[in-house]
């Protein structure tokens, strides 16, 4: 199904503008000649967790960034908490906490050091010392940043995010490179946050991060809005219509699909197969005597409803990007 067919599918499109946190309204963005935000349109709601899907270089970052105020739109509007993010930069930073995703800013101070500058940069900041137990970094309180670990400068990313009280948190690729352990936590304290009303606007490549945490998720590549839904409805809910298996690579997929109760079959990834079906037992019975007739080896085998990564892969498509 082409990318086109599926945004309609897809789409649901934002509530009013009225109150919402955030409203991206046909936004686009050049550098250079390259346009790689494409009059993108989407709103997020107050107490919302919202997740930004892409592959790299879809335009999620320079997305995020112009909502934080870092870059200027070329066209369309963009308000968060009612706010201009340049024009009433003054009035927005003091509400909003960023995660940024480049780590090491001040490779000489420890994390306490520099979660305490933070602070004071906020009229009511949260305590320090529980702020730095909250996200597993108390035994590296005392640690300089240029030693901190992968997964150690990105909880502290997130302590710094958090220590204003925002009402709104920008989270680009919160997870990545935390082992995880620090990732459970990082998944609760969004949970926590998401329970006290913060609005929450992730970037994630995790499709379970997305999968688990966001309330909507929007799917963009080459800097335009390709599918924004429940992470259940872009996955099709509760529908066990899908088996999905492993085999040797390069399977005939058109006589997959052409076995009786299949509707569709999908060579997903290398050796990773998927079929839809309305008829789950006989498609298992079909498809495992077609595997023996034909002596393939079948390595796993899966009943389900399609997962958000089978959605990602169908609708950007499977080349690398840079
Ligand atoms: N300051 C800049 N000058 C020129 N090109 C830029 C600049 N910033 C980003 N780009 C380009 O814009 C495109 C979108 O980049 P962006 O960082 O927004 O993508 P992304 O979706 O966040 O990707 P990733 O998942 O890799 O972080 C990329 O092709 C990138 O090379």
């Amino acid at each position: 199904m082409s990318a086109h067919t599926q945004t309609t599918t897809h789409m649901v499109q934002p509530q009013s503008s009225d109150g919402a946190a955030i409203v991206v309204e046909n936004f686009s963005k050049s550098y250079g000649a390259h346009r790689v935000v494409d009059h993108l349109q989407f709103q997020v709601q107050p107490g919302e967790v919202f997740a930004l899907l892409g592959p790299n270089g879809a335009g999620k970052t320079t997305t995020v960034e112009t909502l934080e105020g870092y870059r200027t739109p070329d066209e369309g509007t963009i308000r968060v908490l009612g706010l201009d993010p340049v024009r009433q930069a003054q009035a927005l930073k003091p509400r909003i906490g960023v995660m940024l995703q480049q780590d090491g800013l001040y490779p000489a101070l420890t994390a306490r050091e520099v979660l305490s500058l933070f602070a004071g940069y906020y009229a009511q900041p949260q305590a320090v010392d529980a702020l730095l137990e909250r996200v597993g970094l108390t035994s590296a309180a005392r640690t300089r940043c240029r030693r901190l670990s992968g997964g150690q400068k990105r909880r502290l990313a997130l302590a710094v995010a958090l220590v204003g009280n925002p009402e709104l948190v920008f989270l680009d690729e919160p997870t990545a490179g935390m082992d995880p352990q620090a990732r459970q936590t990082t998944w609760e304290i969004v949970r926590e946050l998401k329970r006290s009303g913060v609005t929450i606007l992730l970037t994630t490549h995790l499709m379970d991060e997305a999968e688990r945490l966001a309330d909507r998720v929007a799917i963009i590549d080459h800097g335009q809005l390709i599918a924004m839904d429940t992470p259940g409805n872009l996955t099709g809910g509760q529908n066990a219509n899908i088996v999905r298996f492993v085999a040797p690579e390069g399977l005939d997929c058109t006589r997959l699909a052409a076995l009786p109760a299949a509707k569709s079959a999908e060579e997903v990834r290398a050796g990773s197969y998927v079929i839809e079906s309305d008829n789950i037992p006989t498609l298992l019975v079909e498809l495992t005597t077609w595997l023996r007739d034909q002596n393939i080896a079948l390595s796993e085998l899966r009943v389900g409803h399609g997962s958000l990564e089978d959605l990602f892969l169908r609708l950007t498509g499977s080349e690398v990007r840079d």
